[in-house]
Order: C-alpha cells, then structure tokens, then sequence
C-alpha cells in the first residue's frame, strides 16, 4: 500500500475546519498536526477529539518531523514567512487554494481506483457467466461482447466490438431495446455465423436518468433443451416412485382377521396357514364375497414376504390390450403415447406376492405368458429386449370352474395345474351359516365405530332371518345388509322388519311366519340350542349345563349338534 501523505494544517478557522474535514476522510492522507492561536477554535476541538496533535505555536507545527505538506489557511504573509523558516527541507507548504486543488486530485485518483476495482470485479463475473452479453452505446456501437458471447455465437471479440448492430443484427433484441427505448423479453432470434438459436432479453442502460446504450444477454436454446431435459428426467424418477409408493401395499391383514369356525371353513383357514408358510401358487376358489381376497392378503400378512408387496391385479377389470403391459410394464417407445418406461405389477410386486383376481378372465395369449413367468420367473417388458428376473409368489383366485374351463379349451390346462398346487376352496356362506352370528356380532361392533351408534344386537326373529337367507353374494352381501341396518336403526337393537327391508324376499323362507313370531319347530329348537350354548359357554362343562337347560341329556345335545353342524 503507498505511504501516506503526513500533514500539518495552520489556521483552524472556518477555512483550515474545511479542509481538516475533507481531508480526514481521505484515506491516503494523515494529518498528523494542526495549529491555531486561539486553542479553542472549532477546527482545534474536532482535532482533538479525532486524537491529532493540536498546537497554538506556528514554530511548534514546522518542528513536527516527517511532514509532506504544510498546509497555510490563514492567509497571512508573516505566518508563511515563519513557517519557511523553521521547517524542514522536504516539506511543502501550500496555501489554502493549492490544497483544494490537492484535495481535488487526492479525490479522482481515489474515485479511479474505485473504479478499477469495481471494473475488475464486473470483468470477473462477465467473463465467468454462461450467458452470452453484448453492449452497445446509444448510436449503436458496439461496446463490449463477454467471452460466452464469442463461444455461443462464434465471432470473436475483435470482430464484433466498434461495429454497429443496427447494421449487423438490426432485427436483434438490443437494436430493438436501443430503437424503442425499452426492455425487450424472451426474443428468439437465430446468431452467428453457427446459426445458433438463441433466447435473449435486452435493457436500456440508464446513466443519471439518460439512456446512454443497452445491453442484452442471450442463451442458445440448446442450453435451455438441456436444461428442460434434465428437469423432466428428475420429474420423471420422482412420479415413478410416487407411482411405485402408491402401488406397492404391504398387506396387514393376518389370520386374526378372519372370522369363521364351522368345520369346512375351519379347514380351509387351516391349509391356509400352512399354505402361507411356503412358497407354492395357491388358487383360491370360491363364490364371489366369499372372502378369497381377505384369505390372499391374510396368507401374504402371515408369510416370510409379509414387508415385502403385496400386489393386487384385477384380470377382469383391465381391458385386455392394456392386460399385458399392466403386467409385464413397458418400454418407453414402446407404442404411441409410452413416454416414459413403466414397470408392470410382476416388477412392482418383486421379492413379495402377486394376487390374480379373476385369473378365470385373463385371455389366453396372456396366459402363455404367465405360464413363462410361473416357470421362469422371467419376462420382457413390452418392447423391451432385456429380460428382468423377479421372485414373486403368485395366488390367484376365481369364483369360475376353471378345470370345467380347461376342459373346453377356454383356459390353459397347463397353467391350471402350474397355479392349482395348493387348491383352497372357500365355502358358501350357506354351507356355514353358523358362523353368521359371530360375524354379525363383529359387524356391528365395526359399524358401531364407524357410524358413532351403540347398536347392542338383533332380535331373535332378525336373526333367524339372516339364518334363513341363502346369501348369493356371501360375507360381502352379508356385511352390506348389516351396514345398511346400522344405517337405519334407532334404538340399540335391529329389528326384523329392518332385515326383511334388505334381503331379497324371494330367498328368505317362512318369512310371513316369522313375521308372526312364528317358525318351524325344527329351526326353534336349534335357535334354542344356540341360545343355550351362548348362555353358558361352549365347554363341556357349559354344555352339561345347556343340556340340563334345554330337559335333554348330553348325549342328545352332541347328537343334535352333530346334525346342525
Ligand atoms: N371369514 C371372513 N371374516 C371376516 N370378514 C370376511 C370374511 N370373509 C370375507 N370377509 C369380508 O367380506 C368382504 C368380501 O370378501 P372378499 O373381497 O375377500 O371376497 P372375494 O371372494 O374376494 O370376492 P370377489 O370374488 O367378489 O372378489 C370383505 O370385506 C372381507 O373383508
């Protein structure tokens, strides 16, 4: 850093006060002293304050050592002559006007510096931008072009910088903003001698309230495209996990969700369970509501795979164009409007359990396919070459006889046997009408929840009807009519008439005698016996008691349980 220039003033009165001042805030100056005959002249206390030595003899200032300048502001000839005398060689002394002038230049050459640097820091960042700069001065000419300028466009510095762009690019964002006078957005335009195309927005440039020239920056649209390009390759890995988290469900349903416990039932639960801890197809078959997803999603909860997904297909509700790519996923290309690639359920449903509702309504091109994948545990994309491995274990389930199927050629019969390894057939709800009780029962506790209601029960003749119906749609039709009661009802119990109001009436027997209060003797008794069993309890020593209830003797009592079960 330069040395800086050591000062005296003389005179601290309005004159060498101004001076002090201006030349306090200079950095390259240093007063070191000042003097004035009277100590308490303003110029004196702000010296003092500021810690510069302050004096009242003029001989006592010229001793001072290593002063540059002296600098007179009294203006009296005799205190000049002093000051000559006494002080050292090198140092100058000037009078107030010389020292404006001093000031003045001290000023410029610190304002230039400022400018030098702040030049320097505009160079760095013009020259280190990807955008493409240029600026011309208000007659055109052009100024300056950055070192993107040169590479977006391939002219060079030299070539474009003192040419007029009015002549060289008249129709361009900057002629347009120096002719109008006004910022110019987004204009696309095709630059230099590369024919690059490039997007640019252009500013006058504002000096003091006058515009002096403009300025436009440009990108070629190459660099935007990749930019694009990346930004819909995020979007796009972000939307297929959305698609995969929304896809994939860990099933939580267990074994202790299913409620059932006639005997052909509780055998089907029992191959279940053994079915879910292994690794073998299952074909659940059954009528519709008869609870195959419930079982499916209960073997999968219960199983080695149970964190892993559990994936659930509709053969029936997927229209067959669309079956095989929801299945195997597709390439992107692979036929008008694949975007994007997109992985199919077998992909999603990798290392957990795919279920194939309604396999009986997969057409038999895809089945061909399955079978490849049951075999393999391979498959292509749509139009994809490379063959992706998974491990899935597939249950499949339909309400269709599909060895009837195979049989007439309507399904494959080698893909019959491939997922019939373990078969598990799922009764009726007419074939174990016992278990319509416990399953009202925890009906209604669930609708209770769900409706806020303290509904306590049905009546005995409600029940007998639910007992009556044949249920054509199962535990599903079963679970409706309930809901639909709780619905309804008021009081805390559902009553009869609710139940007739929900049923098809043309499957419920007797009903005109239950309407009565009246039923089949047959059906009292079991009601009787139900009754009993409920009153105290189902071991043998409760049943000791029901028997002794109902005037029968023990043996009895196992025989007509025997008959009902
Ligand atoms: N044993 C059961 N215990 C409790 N709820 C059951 C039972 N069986 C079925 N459900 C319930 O009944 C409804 C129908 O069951 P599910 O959907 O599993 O039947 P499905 O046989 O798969 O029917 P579909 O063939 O029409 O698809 C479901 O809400 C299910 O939770």
């Amino acid at each position: 850093m330069a040395r800086k220039m050591k000062v005296g003033i003389v005179g601290m009165g309005q004159g060498g006060t101004s001076i002090y001042k201006t030349l306090r805030s200079i950095e390259h100056v240093e007063i070191v002293v000042v003097c004035d005959c009277i100590e308490s002249a303003k110029g004196m206390q702000f010296a003092q304050l500021d810690g510069v030595q302050t004096c009242v003899s003029v001989h006592d200032l010229a001793k001072v050592p290593g002063l540059d300048v002296i600098i007179e502001a009294t203006g009296l000839d005799s205190i000049r002559e002093q000051l000559e005398h006494n002080k050292e060689k090198s140092t100058a002394v000037i009078e107030a006007q010389g020292a404006d002038l001093m000031m003045c230049i001290i000023e410029e050459k610190e304002k230039l510096a400022d400018i030098k640097r702040v030049k320097g820091e505009l160079d760095a960042i013009l020259n280190s931008v990807q955008e493409a700069i240029e600026v011309a001065s208000i007659d055109g000419m052009i100024k300056y072009v950055n070192p993107s300028f040169s590479r977006v466009t391939s002219i060079n510095a030299g070539q474009r910088i003192g040419r007029n762009i009015f002549e060289v690019s008249p129709n361009g964002a900057l002629a347009r903003s120096l002719r109008t006078h006004e910022a110019v957005f987004a204009h696309r335009a095709v630059v230099g001698g590369a024919d690059v195309e490039v997007i640019a927005n252009a500013s006058p440039i504002v000096v003091d309230g006058k515009m002096e020239g403009a300025v436009v920056v440009f990108q070629p649209l190459t660099d935007i495209y990749k930019l694009m390009e990346q930004l819909k390759a995020s979007n796009q890995v972000i939307s297929d996990l959305q698609t995969r988290i929304n896809q994939i469900s860990t099933s939580s349903y267990t074994f202790d969700d299913i409620i059932g416990s006639h005997p052909e039932f509780e055998s089907a639960l029992d191959l279940a369970r053994k079915a879910a801890r292994s690794n073998s197809t299952i074909l659940i078959t059954g009528e519709s509501g008869t609870g195959k997803e419930l079982f499916a999603h209960a073997i999968h909860g219960s199983s080695l795979r149970r964190d892993k997904p559990f994936i659930k297909v509709n053969c029936a509700a997927i229209p067959e164009t669309l079956l095989e790519s929801e299945f195997f996923g597709y390439e992107k290309g692979a036929f008008t409007g694949a975007v994007k690639t997109k992985l199919g359920k077998m992909e999603l449903a990798n290392g957990g359990t795919i279920f194939l509702d309604e396999i009986g309504d997969m057409n038999l091109y895809l089945q061909a396919k399955l079978l490849r994948v049951l075999q393999e545990m391979e498959f292509e994309r749509v139009g994809g070459s490379q063959t992706i491995n998974v491990d899935v274990r597939v249950i499949a389930a339909t309400n269709r006889n599909l060895l009837e199927m195979a049989q007439k050629g309507d399904f494959r019969d080698d893909l019959f046997y491939r997922l019939n390894v373990v078969e598990l057939r799922l009764p009726s709800l007419r074939n174990h009408k016992d278990d319509i009780p416990a399953y009202v029962h925890s009906l209604i506790a669930k609708f209770n929840r769900k409706f806020g209601k303290h509904v306590k029960g049905l009546t005995a003749q409600a029940e007998e009807i639910l007992m009556q119906y044949d249920w054509p749609g199962n535990i599903r039709e079963l679970q409706n009519v309930v809901e639909r009661a709780m619905v309804t009802v008021d009081e805390e119990i559902i009553t009869h008439k609710q139940i007739l109001n929900l049923v098809d009436s043309s499957r419920t027997q007797h009903q005109e005698q239950i309407i009565e209060g009246i039923m089949p003797i047959e059906q009292m008794e079991k009601k009787m016996i139900r009754l009993a069993l409920e009153s105290y309890g189902d071991s043998v020593e409760g049943k000791k008691q029901a028997a002794k209830a109902l005037k029968i003797s023990l043996a009895t009592l196992y025989n007509k349980l025997k008959v009902m079960s």
